[in-house]
C-alpha cells in the first residue's frame, strides 16, 4: 500500500514567517510560525533584515517537521515544499559573499516618493509610463521604484550593480537562492507572479522588458530568471528537510487565489492579512483598468501553461492598523480585544479613520495621503476608534469591489476571504453590512500557505489536480463555512459610505513636498539629487 503524502508549504508573510503541512483534503496537520522584526527607522521607512527572512523559514521547517515525526508522519510522506510570500518587497546581496548589501525595503515603505516623482517626470504618461506594459502605475509600493532608490541613495549597491556583483531578488528569490545552496550553487529565480509586481516585467511576453529595464536604469545581469509557479526549481541543501524539491513558488496574493480555488474565470477573492488584497480571476486575457485596479498575472501553472491574469486591488493597511492600536498607541493588547470593543458599540459614534500609513492604495493611489481620524468628540471612546479601525478595510473593501464590478463589468454576489483579520467576526458582519454582499469565509484560512502547496502539488504532478480543471480541486478545502449576510439596509450603507469618502478627502494632500526626507546614514539625500534623466 503506497503511503498517505502530504504537502508542505513556507509563508513569509509581511510580519510572520510560517511553515503548515497539509493533507490531501487540505487540513492543516502541522503549523510552525514565527514573528519576526519590524524595523521602522524613520516615518515611512519599513525594513526587515534578510538574514530574518532566511533564519526563520529554516526555524519554521525545522519546526514542523519536528511536529509531524511527534504525530507519526515520515518526512518521506511530504514529496515537495511550495514557497508563498509578501510581494514586493526589496532584497539586494552580492554575488560573490551572499552577504545583504541593504536590509529588505518592505512593501509599504513610502521612502521612494521622491524617486517616484523623478520617474514620472522623464515621461509624457506621467505616473503612467510603463502602466501598458506592466499594469502597474508608478508608486512607491513595486520593487521597481524601490530598487532605484538603492542605487541612487546607497553606494555599496550601486557599485555591486555596475560591477556586475548585484544580485536583486524579492522575498521568494532571495529565499529560494539560500534554500538551494546560496554562493553554493544557489539558483537565482523569481516566479511570474512576483516578478509580475517590480514593473520591469512586460505582462504579454511574462519577460523583462528591455524599455522598462532601460527606463528605470536596471542592469539585467542583477535580475533573476523568470519562471512558472509549478515546477521543480531546485532542492533544499540543509536541514530537517534536506534534499528535498522546491516546486511550488508564487506571490502571496496569488497563492490566496489558488488556495481559495479562484481559478475559474470571473471568481475573486480579498485576503485580510498586513493589507488587504482583492483579486478577481481574469482568465488568459490580460484586462486593463481605467478605475484604479493593478494588472497582474494570476498564476501559471507550469512551464508550457498559459498564464492566467487577474485585476487587484491592494489596500496597504488592513490587520497592521490593529497591530498598530496595539503597539503604537498601546490601547489593547491583542487583535481579539479590538474585536471585543468594537462590538460593544453600536457604531462608531460618528468616527472614521482613515490609516493612509503608506498613502493610499487601490483604487486611490494618492503617496500624499496621511492616516486621518475624523468626526471625534467627547464622546468617543477608545472603543469607537476600534470600530472605526476594524471598518476602514472594509469601506477600502467596497470601493475596490466598486472599481472591479465597472473594469471586469461583472458584478460579485458573494465575496469569497480569507487571511488573519477575518477571524474577526465583528469585520466580517461589518464587511456584509459596508457591501450590502453576503461574505464567505472558510473554516481553513491559510489559503496563501494552501495555493502554494497546490502549486507544488500540480508540479508533481500529485493527486491528480489540475488548475485548469476546478472540478479536480472539489474536496479540496471544504470544511465549512461561515456566510455573515448584511443585517442593515440601502439608505444606512449609503449614509455610512459618504462619511468615508469624506474622510478620505480629508486624509488626501495632508503630506506635500515641504516635509523634509530623512538622510540615510553613509549615503546622499534623495532631494539633492540633480541627475533626473541621467538613468
Ligand atoms: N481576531 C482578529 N481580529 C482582527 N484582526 C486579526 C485577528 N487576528 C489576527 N488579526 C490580524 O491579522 C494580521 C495577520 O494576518 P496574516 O494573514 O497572518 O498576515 P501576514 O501574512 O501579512 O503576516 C495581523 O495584522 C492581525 O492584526
Ligand atoms: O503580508 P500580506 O499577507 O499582507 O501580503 C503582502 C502583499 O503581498 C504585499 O503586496
Amino acid at each position: 500500500m503506497s503511503k498517505t503524502q502530504y504537502l508542505l508549504s513556507v509563508d513569509i508573510g509581511t510580519t510572520s514567517t510560517r511553515a503548515i503541512v497539509f493533507n490531501e483534503a487540505a487540513d492543516a496537520v502541522a503549523t510552525h510560525q514565527v514573528e519576526y522584526d519590524q524595523i521602522y527607522p524613520h516615518p515611512g521607512w519599513h525594513e526587515q533584515r534578510l538574514e530574518d527572512l532566511i533564519g526563520t523559514v529554516y526555524t519554521c521547517l525545522d519546526g514542523v517537521a519536528a511536529t509531524i515525526v511527534s504525530k507519526g508522519i515520515k518526512l518521506d510522506q511530504i514529496p515537495a515544499l511550495g514557497i508563498t510570500n509578501q510581494r514586493e518587497t526589496t532584497c539586494v546581496w552580492s554575488k560573490s559573499t551572499g552577504k545583504p548589501l541593504y536590509n529588505a525595503i518592505a512593501w509599504p515603505d513610502t521612502r521612494n516618493t521622491v524617486t517616484v516623482k523623478q520617474l514620472a517626470f522623464k515621461s509624457d504618461l506621467g505616473v503612467d509610463a510603463v502602466k501598458d506594459k506592466t499594469g502597474l502605475p508608478l508608486s512607491t509600493y513595486f520593487s521597481g521604484t524601490k530598487l532605484r532608490w538603492l542605487l541612487d541613495n546607497v553606494p555599496e549597491v550601486k557599485a555591486a550593480h555596475d560591477s556586475g556583483d548585484l544580485l536583486f531578488g524579492t522575498v521568494e528569490t532571495w529565499v529560494l537562492w539560500n534554500l538551494t545552496g546560496g554562493i553554493n550553487g544557489g539558483v537565482h529565480l523569481t516566479d511570474v507572479t512576483n516578478a509580475s509586481r517590480t514593473m520591469l516585467m512586460n505582462l504579454y511576453t511574462t519577460q523583462w522588458d528591455k524599455d522598462c529595464l532601460e527606463f528605470f536604469g536596471i542592469n539585467a545581469t542583477a535580475l533573476p530568471k523568470i519562471v512558472s509557479n509549478a515546477e521543480v526549481y531546485g532542492k533544499i541543501h540543509r536541514g530537517a528537510f534536506a534534499g528535498l524539491p522546491i516546486a511550488g513558488m508564487i506571490g502571496d496574493q496569488q497563492a490566496a487565489l489558488v488556495g481559495n480555488k479562484c481559478i475559474e474565470i470571473g471568481s475573486a477573492k480579498n485576503t485580510y492579512g498586513t493589507g488587504a488584497f482583492m483579486l478577481f480571476n481574469t482568465g488568459e486575457e490580460v484586462v486593463p483598468s481605467n478605475y484604479g485596479l493593478l494588472t497582474t498575472v494570476g498564476f501559471q501553472a507550469g512551464p508550457n501553461a498559459k498564464p492566467i491574469y487577474a485585476l487587484e486591488g491592494s489596500i496597504a493597511v488592513a490587520g497592521s492598523s490593529l497591530k498598530w492600536l496595539r503597539d503604537q498607541l498601546e490601547l489593547v493588547k491583542s487583535a481579539p480585544e479590538v474585536d471585543k470593543l468594537a462590538a460593544s458599540v453600536k457604531d462608531t459614534g460618528g468616527v472614521y479613520f482613515v490609516p493612509a500609513f503608506s498613502g493610499l492604495f487601490a483604487p486611490y493611489w494618492d503617496d500624499t495621503a496621511a492616516g486621518t481620524i475624523v468626526g471625534m468628540s467627547a464622546y468617543t471612546n477608545k472603543a469607537h476608534i476600534c470600530r472605526a479601525t476594524i471598518e476602514a478595510t472594509c469601506f477600502q473593501t467596497r470601493a475596490i469591489l466598486e472599481a472591479m464590478a465597472k473594469d471586469s463589468r461583472k458584478q460579485l454576489s458573494v465575496l469569497r476571504v480569507d487571511g488573519g483579520m477575518t477571524n474577526s467576526d465583528i469585520g466580517m458582519q461589518l464587511q456584509a453590512d459596508i457591501l450590502g454582499m453576503e461574505v464567505e469565509r472558510p473554516v481553513m484560512r491559510e489559503s496563501t500557505a494552501l495555493g502554494s502547496a497546490v502549486c507544488s502539488a500540480v508540479a508533481l504532478g500529485l493527486f491528480g489536480w489540475d488548475l485548469s480543471k476546478p472540478e479536480t480541486l472539489k474536496n479540496v478545502n471544504v470544511a465549512g463555512k461561515t456566510v455573515f449576510t448584511p443585517q442593515n439596509n440601502e439608505a444606512d450603507r449609503a449614509w455610512r459610505v459618504r462619511g468615508w469618502e469624506k474622510a478620505v478627502q480629508r486624509s488626501r494632500g495632508w503630506k506635500d513636498d515641504t516635509l523634509p526626507t530623512p538622510r540615510v546614514e553613509g549615503a546622499f539625500d534623495a532631494d539633492e539629487k540633480v541627475v533626473w534623466n541621467s538613468y
